[in-house]
């Protein structure tokens, strides 16, 4: 199987983005970065029971949908993808393990039983689902519909995610299928609604004609739909009537899935962390801005877009007053008024990259510049600061847009509060944050807000955020070439 091929079928939805904590990936435990890598290791079991995390890495919430040929399996598990947006989850397909015809067998495809339990390779099933519920990722086949036949030249590579739906008229049917499963829902649908639909569907994309449509519904889908499937939604702890046209049904089911996987574990455990609630348009900007191809005409654009959420975030944590305006038409409008005693603070240099987007949000705003020297005294070494005189009375905004071990970013909180600036009226801005930082910062000033984009795998033995987007003020300022 040549490697080009399994590329091209890179599976789009567990692409290389990793927004949830991993706690293999977590090396750090200190509140200052440890002297080695290899110390950094040593003090990962100190970190976990401290913060009472759980010690295996979390497994995959498995999801298992059942029902009818054209019942909407697909297009309900398409709307679950989408509502849990800000997941990484995997669609897997019972079809894609149809054990395909032989070139005889397919010759006279229109004898063969596709509906029962056996036309699949279930050994083959469990084997890739277990892998990915243990976090390993797999090569699915790809099943061609029209010709009956598994496609031998490629195959589609699903990564490890926080969720994997399972899809299939017979996924309930095996007890050990249905044992890897944390949630089975089953779409019902009436039947004339099933067969209306798959008439269009088969004729329309499975290259079918109307007539072997209707033939292969009496002879073996309607049969084995009353002998397997209906058999096995007492299996289902939820039952959709109507499919994708339930949305009431769809919402609860995310709120659920949502429930069970929880928030950010460092928002659990720092309750001033702030994640900006994700968006596929936000996975698409950190797509880009992470990409090592990106022109730095476009890694700035994207920066910035990302910039400016993250700032027009963090200034929603500020205090507000209480405000009514008269409005045209004459009637009275309660609303807020900003906190005007504000300035920035700029990490150089490439925190600099995020005072555009803190000027474009407030206008006329102060900002401040700290520089640290990173290297050499542990990264303690402050060489420039020039801040505001008044910086006492003002709220500051901390930008610096990679959080990797903390260690800058406490040296210029240090200094601020020196300055006389309340911890409470700090607010750390970042674009991608590692969880070493974040417990760095937060255990020292845990009345600091931290807001955040992203919050990554974790630091590298260099100390560099992984997957991260590699040295930022270069990228954006154009000398890294
Ligand atoms: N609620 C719906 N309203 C109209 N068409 C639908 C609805 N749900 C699914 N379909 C269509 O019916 C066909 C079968 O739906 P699909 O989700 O693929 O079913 P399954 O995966 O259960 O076989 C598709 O062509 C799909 O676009
Ligand atoms: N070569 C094949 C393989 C399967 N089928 C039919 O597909 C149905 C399952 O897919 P759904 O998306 O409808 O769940 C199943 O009922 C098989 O009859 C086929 O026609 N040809
Ligand atoms: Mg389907």
């Amino acid at each position: 199987m040549p490697e080009k091929a399994m590329d091209d079928v890179m599976e789009a939805a567990s692409g290389p983005h990793f927004s949830g904590l991993r706690l293999d990936s977590l090396r750090l435990s200190t509140s200052s970065a440890p002297s080695s890598p290899s110390s950094a290791k040593a003090s990962v079991a100190g970190q976990i029971a401290d913060d009472s995390l759980p010690e295996e890495p979390k497994q995959p919430f498995v999801i298992g949908v059942s029902g009818g040929s054209a019942s909407g399996k697909t297009t309900v598990c398409e709307m679950i993808i989408q509502r849990l947006h800000d997941q990484r989850v995997v669609l897997v397909y019972q079809d894609s393990f149809y054990r395909g015809l032989t070139a005889e067998e397919a010759e006279r495809a229109n004898d063969y039983n596709f509906d029962h339990p056996d036309a699949f390779d279930t050994d083959q099933l469990i084997e890739c689902l277990t892998k990915l519920k243990s976090g390993q990722s797999v090569n699915i086949p790809i099943y061609d519909f029209k010709n009956h036949r598994r496609c031998h030249e490629s195959f589609r590579k699903v990564n490890a995610s926080d969720v994997i739906i399972l899809e299939g008229i017979l996924v309930f049917h095996d007890p050990c299928v249905r044992n890897l499963m944390d949630m089975k829902i089953f779409v019902d649908t009436d039947a004339d609604v099933r067969l209306a639909r798959r008439i269009r569907r088969d004729t329309v994309e499975r290259g079918r004609d109307v007539n072997s449509v209707l033939e292969q519904y009496g002879k073996f889908v309607k049969p084995a739909f009353d002998d397997f499937v209906l058999p096995s939604k007492k299996y289902a702890d939820v039952i959709i009537p109507r499919g994708g046209d339930n949305h009431v049904a769809i919402d609860l089911i995310v709120q659920h899935i949502q429930t069970k996987l929880g928030q950010h574990d460092l928002c659990k455990i720092y309750p001033n962390v702030f994640v900006i609630q994700s968006t596929f348009q936000i996975r698409g900007m950190h797509t880009l801005v992470r990409d090592r191809d990106i022109t730095t005409p476009d890694f700035v654009f994207y920066s910035d877009r990302l910039i400016r959420l993250v700032v027009e975030h963090g200034l929603g944590n500020l205090p507000f007053t209480e405000k009514q305006v008269v409005t045209p038409t004459g009637s009275v409008y309660t609303g807020v008024d900003f906190c005007k005693k504000l300035c920035g603070v700029s990490i150089i240099r490439s925190g600099e990259s995020m005072e555009n987007a803190l000027r474009a949000c407030c206008k006329g705003i102060k900002i401040g510049k700290i520089l640290i020297h990173r290297d050499g005294d542990n990264g303690k070494q402050l060489i420039y600061q020039k801040l505001p005189n008044d910086i006492s009375e003002r709220h500051v905004l901390l930008l610096d847009p990679v959080l990797g071990t903390g260690n800058s970013a406490n040296q210029a909180i240090e200094l601020l509060i020196q300055k006389g600036v309340p911890e409470d009226r700090i607010i750390f801005l970042n674009l991608i944050s590692a969880p070493e930082g974040i417990h760095c910062v937060c255990k020292r000033f845990p009345s600091l807000k931290i807001v955040t984009s992203e919050i990554d795998a974790g630091l590298n033995e260099e100390f560099r955020v992984i997957p991260g987007l590699g040295e930022y003020g270069d990228r954006y300022f154009g000398t890294d070439i």
